[in-house]
Parts: C-alpha cells; structure tokens; sequence
C-alpha cells in the first residue's frame, strides 16, 4: 500500500440507511462538492479552532464552487462536545437559513466530527455531513460507522444518534501538522482493532514502534486502511449496535469511566489505552485470556507510549461511572474481553473480587 495512492473502503448501508466510501490517501478535497451532493445550496463547515485556516480555505473553496458556505469555529479537543457548543452551531444554521437539501461537514479530530454528525443528525431531524477526519484516531474511528455525539456532566457520549455521513475524506497530509501526543492517543484505537480483529496491525507496530508514533514511518498508510477496515466491516454489519458492534468498546468501559473522572480533560485514546490494560487483565482473570496475549496488551501500548495505568485510589468512582455505560443492561455490568487474540466476547456481570482485582494490576 503506498501513501500516494487512494484507497476507497467500502461501508455498506443497513437499517435503511446509505451506503458510503471511506477514501485513504491525499489531495482528496476535490471529492468533497461530490459528496456534498447537487441539492444543496449551502454548507456548513465545522472546525476547531486548531484548523481554523483549513476551514476557512474550505470554506473559500466551496464559496467559490457556488454554494453558500459559512465556517462555523468551535473550541478544541471534548470541549466541543457539549450541549451549548451544539446550540451555538444549531444558531449558525438557523440563521444561514439550512434547509433539508444543505449539507454539514465536519473537519477535524473524533471530538470535531461527533459533533458536526450530532448537529448535522438533529438540524430538521437529520441533513447529509461528510466527514474530512484530521487526526488519527478520527480517520481510523470517529468519522467511519455513524455514531455521533456529544458529552454530559453524568457520562461520556450520552446523548446522540447514529447517523452515517455521505463520504468521508481521510487525506494523509493532515496528519502532518498533528502533536505527536495527538497522534499517539489515535494508535490507541489503531491496537484496537489489533487485538480484536487484525493482529498483523500489532506486528507491523511491533516492527518498529519509534516509527509507528509518527506519520512519516513507513506503515502509516497500511496501519490507517487496515483499522478502518476494522471497523467498516462491523459497522456494514450492524449499525446500531444490536450485537457485533460492541467488540469496537474493547478498553472503552474503564476508558470512558477515567475521561468522565478526568472532566473531559485526558485524550480519548490515552483513556482506553489504559482500558485495554484493564480488560485484558480481567480477561485473564476470568480465566478467558492466555497470559501471552494479555501480556502483550502492556508491552506494544507501552512500546508507543501509551499509558497503562490510572489511580489507585480512584477505583470506586470509576465503577460508578461505568453503570451508565452504552453496553450495562439494568444493573448488569458488561464488558468486552478476549477469548484469545482477535476473539473478542462479551463477559456479564464479573465478580465485583475479580473486578477489583483486575483493577489492581491497572492502579497506581
Ligand atoms: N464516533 C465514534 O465512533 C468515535 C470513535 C472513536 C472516538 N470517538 C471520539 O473521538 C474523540 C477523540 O478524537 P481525537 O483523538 O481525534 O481528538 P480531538 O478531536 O479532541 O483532537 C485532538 C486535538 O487535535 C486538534 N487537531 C485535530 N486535527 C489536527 C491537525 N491535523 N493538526 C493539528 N491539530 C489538530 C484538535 O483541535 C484537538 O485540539 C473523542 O471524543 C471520542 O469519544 C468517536
Ligand atoms: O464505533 C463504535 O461502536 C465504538 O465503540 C468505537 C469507539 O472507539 C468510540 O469511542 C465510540 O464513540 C464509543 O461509543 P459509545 O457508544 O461507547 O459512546
Ligand atoms: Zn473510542
């Protein structure tokens, strides 16, 4: 796979909705007027302030294609992804007179483009988005299967609806200008979908994980298609999240909990590396887990630096928090496990002993 060629991805559309592309590669902007569609007359482009020339190039660009285009900033990182952020872009629309033919799109990380997919999911109870993915952890997660959101005070993604884009743009260039704690926090998932899926993403970061933590080594490309593959598959599947969907929340469960505990303050990835750490030690707990495998869960997330560890002393907040997760049923906790590399199952209702157990090899 090289990084000049564009590779398209393919999601197929269930429960009545479209299917759509993920296209790879670079200088893929002129897809965009594409995927935006010959109805609409205005586009909204939703930025963060970090992309704030990008957006409004885009939004020049658009402008001078035809269409109404306004750039609507909103604030970095989770910051973003509130009810008020939601509002304010909602404000924007009404007053650029969206009808149901515009279009939103989203440009920027997984924070960015949950919240342009949320906005563009309720204006008129639901208007095309496409999804131009900045960061890694958007490209490879956020922008592909359709689920969008926003945070609460009470929990991580509570409110919000799945509501696939037109098209989404992962242009590799992007990734150029990205922090490198930025861009660490996205391989997160990128081992994600190793370990639940594809362990050949685990050996080519194994390979050389100095050159794994930044877009100029040499798997770049085939690390980014082959977690989005990942993830297209499942999501072709089920988009709801009726069943195979939920092995995508490996590492998510703790993950979620500490970002709720942390104000929204820790990177996503950086949550659910130490989620991962957490699952594979209660999979091998529960008697699920071979030790080579949830041994390896410490050594490749570390290799990158991510961390592995949260406070000790945090333990019960977090399984307060992680009773309003997605996946609990009534009073049920539910997580995902693995029954062996790229085996991943749900375990019910662990024992609360075994919980803390796992949790005591994670805190520190
Ligand atoms: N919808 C889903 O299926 C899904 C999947 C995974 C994660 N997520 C969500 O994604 C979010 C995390 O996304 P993220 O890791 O991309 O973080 P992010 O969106 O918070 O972006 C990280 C920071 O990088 C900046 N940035 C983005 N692109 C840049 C670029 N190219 N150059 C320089 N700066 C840039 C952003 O403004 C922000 O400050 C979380 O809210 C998580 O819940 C959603
Ligand atoms: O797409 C999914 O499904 C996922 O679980 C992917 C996760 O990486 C992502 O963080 C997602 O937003 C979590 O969903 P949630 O339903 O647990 O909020
Ligand atoms: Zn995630």
């Amino acid at each position: 796979m090289s990084n000049e060629a564009v590779t398209r991805i393919h999601v197929a559309g269930t429960a009545g909705t479209e299917p759509y592309d993920v296209l790879v590669g670079r200088q893929l902007l002129g897809e965009l007027a594409g995927l935006i569609g010959e109805k609409a007359q205005r586009v909204a482009i939703v930025h963060p302030e970090a992309l704030a020339e990008t957006g409004e190039a885009l939004r020049a660009d658009l402008a001078g294609q035809g269409y109404e285009a306004v750039a609507i900033q909103v604030p970095n990182a989770e910051e973003a992804k509130t009810a008020e952020v939601a509002a304010y872009c909602w404000k924007a629309l009404g007053q650029s007179g969206f009808t149901r033919t515009d279009a939103v799109v989203g440009v920027g990380g997984g924070a960015t483009t949950d919240l342009a997919g949320f906005v563009a999911a309720t204006w008129l109870r639901g208007v095309r988005w496409v999804a131009v993915p900045t960061t890694v952890l958007g490209m490879v997660d956020a922008a592909v299967g359709g689920k969008t959101g926003i945070n609460t005070a009470e929990g991580k993604n509570l409110v919000g609806a799945f509501h696939p884009p037109a098209g989404v743009l992962c242009d590799l260039a992007a990734l150029d200008s990205l922090p490198v704690h930025d861009y660490v926090s996205g391989l997160a998932e990128v081992i994600k979908a190793g370990f639940i899926a594809d362990p050949v993403i685990l050996d080519l970061i194994e390979s050389d994980p100095e050159a794994a933590r930044t877009p100029a080594g040499p798997h770049t490309a085939e690390l980014i298609e082959r977690s989005i593959r990942v993830k297209a598959d499942v999501v072709s599947s089920d988009l709801k999240e009726s069943g195979l969907r939920e092995i995508l929340n490996y590492g998510h469960t703790l993950g979620h909990a500490i970002e709720k505990n942390e104000r929204y303050k820790w990177r996503h990835g950086a949550a659910v590396a130490v989620g991962m750490h957490f699952a594979a030690e209660l999979g091998r707990l529960a008697g699920r887990l071979d030790d080579a495998t949830a041994d390896r869960h410490r050594t490749v997330l570390e290799s990158v630096g991510l961390p592995l560890a949260y406070r000790y002393d945090q333990w019960p907040k977090l399984l307060e928090n992680m009773k309003v997760d997605k996946k609990s049923r009534g009073n049920l906790l539910r997580f995902v496990v693995l029954d062996g590399l790229a085996k991943p199952t749900v375990l019910e209702g662990p024992d609360p002993a075994v919980l803390l157990a796992a949790y005591g090899e994670v805190g520190e």
